[in-house]
Order: structure tokens, then C-alpha cells, then sequence
């Protein structure tokens, strides 16, 4: 789906001594089938954003437009925008409630009012896309399952909804770093195979520069930056300024080629940061 935001400003409290704007003036278009990293300080307004796109807030002033079809306008059917863009809160997992790992991934879909058969299909296709095993893990209760795994049943039940955008609010926030790659490696062949937009909010530049296909900075309720990994890092003063900085692995590769080094300045892991290294000695 298409995505367009056009200034875009949200007041938490108006009028009162309490009076917050969380955004203002946001503007940005988001392409179908992109992966988006939308980062930024905490109270930078990502949450509030994000919480704009599936209608759960209303702005104060401005248009969201997906798929041609702007959201904000009064007697929008919500429930129809919620299917097609699903929100994964930060913390989801505090939303499991039912008995079963099965029925709890089933909950969205039997709202959708789907048959049975279709929403079975669905658990099982959702807990596998998220890496679980199943069979192994439908009848467990989902308060038997380690941080990771019930973070990942959390997911699975917005998946099978199949939103055609799928929204995750700090999805690895609180997780050990196994965990994390784990989840981040599992969102990324998410996206590979199923081509939704994704929109993937992180304080960390390390976790999204090598996932995504373009970085929205946030900064004091405004996008501050907006482009793909590599030219976003090279505001890095401007990032540096917002307390952001860019990767350890975007510094390392900048100082090799600086040093004559040249290798390419387009590589977020360490992994292809050694075989560039390996390559460049190769052709000495
Ligand atoms: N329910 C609320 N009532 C009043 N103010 C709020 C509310 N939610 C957020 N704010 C304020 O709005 C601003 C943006 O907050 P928001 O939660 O959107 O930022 P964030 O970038 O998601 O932060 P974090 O990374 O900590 O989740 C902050 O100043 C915050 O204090």
C-alpha cells in the first residue's frame, strides 16, 4: 500500500497546562512494499505516529492518505483500516490473554469474521512465519513461553490478520540480544516473502541501517532525516547533534577508507565488512 503523511500534527492536552505537541508538521511518503526504519529519541513522537497510520489517533491537523484513501476523514470505517494496517504495540505480549497459543493467534482473524478453516490456516501459517514450531507450541499456554517467544505469538496474532502494512513498535525492546537478531532476522524474511510494507520502530541505527530499505529520523515531534541508510549517515553531524550517531560498523568502514581502504560504504554488518576486507587484500 501507499502511504502519504502531509503535515501532520498531533496535541496531547490542548488547552490545558499540559498541553504537549507531539508532532508537527510531518510529512513523508512511504512506497508499497517498502521496509521503513522509523527512529528516533525517546519522545521524539514515533509512537505517536504510528498510532496515527492505523487510526487508533486522530491528528489535530493534516491528511493521511493509503492507498488514495485519506484516514483522517470523519466516518472512516476503522475496522476496515486496522485490517489492512496492523500495529504491533511495544510491550505486545502483556495483550496475551487467552489459555491457548492457538487461540490467542486466532483472535484477530475470528474477528474478521473469517471461517474457521481460514482462521486455523492462518494461526499455523502466522506461527511459522514468526519461526515457531506449531505443533509444538499451539496447545502451551502463552504464559509458559520465554520473553522472545511470547513477543513472537504477540506478532504472530497481528500476522494473521495478513495486513498489507504491518506496523511494530519497538518489537525487541526488553530482549536479550539472541532474542533480538532472532526476531529482527525473522521480520526481515517476513518481508521478503510476503512483501507487505513494514514499518519497523527502533532506537537502535545498529538494528534497522542493515534491515531496512530507508530510515525516517524523528526528532522533537519532526522528521528530521528521511532516506536510505547510506546517505542518512552522512548527516552525521546532524545525527550526532539529535544523540543519534551513526553505526560502529559505518564509522569502521569510513575510517578504512579514509586510510585508502577502499571498500564499499554501503555495509551495516560486520560480517560483510569482513569479506570486503578480505576481498580488498585478495586484489593487493
Ligand atoms: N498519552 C499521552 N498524553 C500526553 N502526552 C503524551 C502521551 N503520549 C505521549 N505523549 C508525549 O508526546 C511526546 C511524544 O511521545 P511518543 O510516545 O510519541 O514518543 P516516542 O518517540 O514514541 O518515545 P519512546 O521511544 O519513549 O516510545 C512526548 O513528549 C510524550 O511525553
Amino acid at each position: 500500500m501507499s502511504i502519504k503523511v502531509e503535515n501532520l500534527k498531533h496535541i496531547y492536552n490542548p488547552n490545558t497546562p499540559f498541553e504537549t505537541i507531539a508532532l508537527n508538521n510531518v510529512s513523508f511518503n512511504i512506497e508499497k512494499g517498502e521496509f521503513i526504519g522509523l527512529i528516533g529519541h525517546t519522545g521524539s513522537g514515533k509512537s505517536t505516529l504510528v498510532q496515527h497510520l492505523n487510526g487508533i489517533l486522530k491528528p489535530h491537523s493534516g491528511k493521511i492518505i493509503i492507498n488514495g484513501v485519506d484516514i483522517t476523514k470523519p466516518k472512516m470505517n476503522l475496522r476496515e483500516i486496522r485490517q489492512k494496517v496492523g500495529l504491533v504495540f511495544q510491550y505486545p505480549e502483556h495483550q496475551l490473554f487467552e489459555e491457548t497459543v492457538h487461540r490467542d493467534v486466532a483472535f484477530g482473524p475470528m474477528n474478521l469474521g473469517l471461517d474457521e478453516d481460514e482462521v486455523n490456516s492462518r494461526v499455523k501459517e502466522a506461527i511459522k512465519w514468526v519461526g515457531l514450531n506449531y505443533e509444538e507450541i499451539k496447545d502451551k499456554s502463552p504464559f509458559e513461553l520465554s520473553g522472545g517467544q511470547k513477543r513472537r505469538v504477540a506478532i504472530a496474532g497481528v500476522v494473521a490478520m495478513k495486513p498489507e502494512v504491518l506496523i511494530l513498535d519497538e518489537p525487541t525492546a526488553g530482549l536479550d540480544p539472541k532474542a533480538r537478531d532472532d526476531i529482527l532476522n525473522q521480520i526481515k524474511k517476513l518481508h521478503n516473502e510476503y512483501k507487505m510494507n513494514i514499518i519497523l520502530v527502533s532506537h537502535s541505527m545498529e538494528d534497522i541501517s542493515r534491515l531496512v530499505d530507508r530510515i525516517i529520523v524523528m526528532h522533537k515531534g519532526q522528521v528530521a532525516l528521511m532516506g536510505r541508510a547510506k546517505e542518512v549517515f552522512k548527516e552525521s553531524k546532524l545525527l550526532t547533534e539529535i544523540g543519534l550517531g551513526v553505526p560502529q560498523i559505518t564509522v569502521l568502514v569510513n575510517k578504512l577508507n579514509e586510510k585508502g581502504i577502499n571498500i564499499k560504504d554501503d555495509i551495516f554488518t560486520i560480517d560483510e565488512a569482513k569479506e570486503e576486507i578480505l576481498k580488498w587484500m585478495r586484489s593487493k
